[in-house]
């Protein structure tokens, strides 16, 4: 093994000047103990001068007269390591999307290409890959609509796998920030008996093959995949104050369009003793930004990866939003926006119709292609728990929607009903308050005024990212007519 690492140091030496002295120092100075790293610690540079060992897959093999330079990545960054071997350690199975251990010397790199490369004394093909047949091909840059696919191989393209690790730092940021803000985290349950939106988009849960008949289900009540932990997370408000929680939400849409999931993540917030939409869309704001801020610093290269090949020009967008403060105007502003406005929607607008996604977008661009909270809805158009705003000449909710650029809707929420009497009244006009008796309890017994809000994970991905499809932010889609794998 020493030896194939003399040859390959011999074969490079007589290529350049620059190469050779970088090279000599391998048989003095490379400390012959070998640790494992990932690619992204070998490329910090501070083990140059250490033999190594990192694995990882192939991402090009380029062979020269007696030499091989071959570009391992392991998922840990966006760059891949350069490999530099003597052509002798080619195999016909050291190719592109090969699975391989490598070890070798770690040196500085004469190129300014990369910071460092591994010169290898051994290169072992642990899978090999048949290119012919893998959806990839070498060089190639796959759109997305083509690598969506393969929902199985996706995340070894760069994009994809950049898009994977943003989404990993934006999701410990968004814990990050709860808890320097002295939130708690409540694990709030997937199957429940609540239709908390009262949109009835449920999915029942029961196990397979066992009657439907009421009183012989698993639960004796009929239980759902949850589509909000709003709830839930006001009993922990009751207790803790401030509370978040953050995991999968489920809505039965009938939709495959590029801004609705089945399955998809909400980050959610409850705060007890809170007396105003402004003290909400405080907390959203900073949420937005603190996220924003930390996914920038963070994965700088894999967010400019999307910057510069999927959505040139987005990074301008990103930084106008973190730079302006959120205009705030109420719905009924809104609205009269749109009915000022000459362009021709497909859902015409009257004060007390639901905003489409067209209207949505349109006020983003006249707000100046910035975020805008629309507040004070109208009561109709809002669940059960939004609080009325008795004192408004019209019959609005303090609910509150944060509409940003590219995306439309990304937060949802509200005031939540305090009053007792008036929550009995609304449930009881819907027919259920027996269901929400529990709920009931909440008023009934110290109760305080709070809200809350939710906004929806991939949408946040898409918005700062300039992602135009919902399916390409989120590991695994799931839509209507599509659950593979
Ligand atoms: N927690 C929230 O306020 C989110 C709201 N329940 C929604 O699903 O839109």
């Amino acid at each position: 093994m020493f030896n194939a690492a003399i040859k390959a140091v011999d074969v490079v030496l007589n290529v350049s000047l620059s190469r050779r002295t970088v090279l000599c120092s391998i048989r003095h100075y490379c400390k012959k103990s070998s640790k494992k790293l990932r690619v992204s610690e070998a490329l910090e540079g501070s083990d140059v001068g250490s033999n190594i060992t990192v694995e990882g897959w192939v991402r090009s093999v380029r062979s020269q007269k007696d030499h091989l330079f071959v570009h391992v990545n392991d998922g840990s960054c966006l760059q891949p390591l350069q490999i530099v071997a003597s052509s002798e350690l080619n195999d016909a199975l050291l190719t592109f999307g090969s699975a391989v251990e490598v070890t070798g010397c770690l040196k500085q790199s004469p190129s300014r290409k990369q910071p460092v490369e591994l010169l290898a004394d051994q290169i072992n093909v642990v899978g090999g890959c048949d290119t012919l047949e893998f959806p990839f091909k070498i060089k190639e840059r796959h759109g997305l609509d083509y690598v969506r696919q393969y929902p199985h191989m996706r995340c070894r393209t760069n994009v994809f796998s950049s898009m994977m690790r943003i989404r990993s730092a934006a999701s410990a940021a968004i814990h990050s920030h709860f808890t320097e803000r002295g939130f708690i985290q409540i694990h709030t349950p997937v199957i429940t008996s609540n239709d908390c939106e009262g949109a009835g988009e449920l999915f029942q849960v029961e196990p397979s093959g066992q009657t439907t008949e009421p009183d012989k289900n698993f639960f004796s009540v009929p239980a759902f995949l949850t589509v909000s932990g709003q709830l839930h997370l006001e009993v922990m408000s009751g207790a803790f104050s401030r509370v978040y929680t953050f995991g999968p939400t489920f809505r039965a849409e009938n939709s495959q369009s590029r801004r609705h999931l089945a399955e998809f993540y909400m980050v959610e917030a409850e705060l007890a003793f809170t007396q105003s939409l402004e003290d909400l869309t405080k907390v959203m704001e900073d949420l937005f930004r603190s996220v924003t801020e930390q996914v920038l610093d963070r994965c700088s290269e894999d967010v400019d990866l999307f910057h510069q090949r999927v959505s040139p020009g987005h990074r301008a967008v990103v930084e106008a939003m973190l730079k302006e403060s959120f205009t705030v105007i109420s719905y009924t502003e809104a609205i009269d926006i749109l009915n000022r406005s000459s362009h021709n929607f497909v859902f015409p607008t009257t004060w007390g119709c639901d905003l489409q996604t067209e209207h949505e977008k349109f006020l983003v661009k006249h707000c100046g292609n910035l975020p805008v909270f629309v507040t004070d809805y109208p009561y109709d158009l809002k669940p059960f728990y939004a609080r009325d705003n008795l004192d408004h000449p019209l019959h609005t909710a303090a609910a509150v929607d944060l509409l940003v650029p590219g995306v439309g809707e990304l937060c949802g929420g509200s005031l939540r009903e305090d009053r007792l009497d008036l929550l009995t009244a609304r449930l009881a006009q819907a027919g259920m308050e027996d269901t929400y008796d529990w709920y009931l309890d909440l008023r009934r017994f110290g109760s305080a005024p709070h809200g809350g809000f939710g906004m929806g994970f991939e949408r946040y991905l898409q918005c700062i990212l300039g992602v135009d499809n919902i399916k390409d932010v989120i590991p695994f889609p799931r839509f209507s007519h599509s659950c593979q794998l």
